[in-house]
């Protein structure tokens, strides 16, 4: 069989995931990766600041605070932004194989409702790389890391160039970023991938 497919089951040829000889170390914080990223960033007052960690072979965990600018429903966190803090959560993944990689596909699963003010610790990791494609699947729990699942989804992110976000990026950020030496340090990170 041939053809484009958006599967979220990897190929029978699909390979494991590599973690890079010097990714972060398991417990180690991995740092935003864009100061008004609105999953990782200090610089967005009602952002999700997800505190990223390293964990074992291709793994992160975070904590996510539902605040009140994240409600939905009276009380409760917006499904949006709970699919954010799981499209965060997987995205940081990328700092362990250093390849970058942007969402293709995510598919989430709402289980419990995630009342404001409630932590959800959130678990993902890569399962299969096949190609540029690099299939992976994340929780958010409630109550702590052996809590009740809230939240699930699995998902596809495609391996990219930093031309994808010079490219498609509004210039006055772009600019700005590459005249950022902290930012231009996250780049570099991806360039060395052997
Ligand atoms: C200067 C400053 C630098 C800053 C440095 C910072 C870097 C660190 C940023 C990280 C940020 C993370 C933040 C959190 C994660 C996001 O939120 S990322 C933002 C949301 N995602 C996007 O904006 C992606 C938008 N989509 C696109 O740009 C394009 O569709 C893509 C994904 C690049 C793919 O386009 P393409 O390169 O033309 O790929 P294409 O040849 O069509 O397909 C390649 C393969 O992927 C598969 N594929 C394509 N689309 C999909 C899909 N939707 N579903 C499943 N599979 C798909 C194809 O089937 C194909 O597979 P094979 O046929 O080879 O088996």
């Amino acid at each position: 069989m041939s053809g484009r497919t958006t599967a979220l089951t990897p190929p029978a040829d699909a390979g494991p995931p590599v973690r890079h000889p010097e990714a972060p170390a398991p417990g180690e914080v991995i740092g935003a990766h864009y100061e008004n990223c609105f999953g990782c960033g200090a610089g967005v007052p009602h952002g999700l600041h997800l505190e990223v960690r390293a964990g074992e072979g291709v793994a992160v965990t975070a904590e996510f605070r539902v605040k009140e600018a994240h409600q939905g429903a009276p009380g409760l966190a917006h499904g949006g932004v709970l699919a954010t803090a799981l499209d965060e959560t997987l995205g940081s993944l990328n700092w362990l194989t250093r390849v970058i990689a942007v969402t293709g596909r995510l598919e989430t699963d709402f289980l419990l409702p995630v009342p404001v003010d409630s932590v959800l610790y959130l678990e993902a990791e890569a399962v299969a790389v096949h190609h540029r494609k690099i299939y992976c699947t994340a929780t958010g729990r409630l109550g702590g890391p052996e809590g009740p699942v809230a939240v699930r989804a699995d998902a596809v992110f495609i391996e990219v160039k930093v031309e994808h976000f010079i490219n498609h990026g509004r210039p006055a950020e772009i600019n700005a970023a590459l005249a950022d030496p902290d930012q231009v340090k996250v780049v570099r990170a991806f360039e060395v991938n052997p």
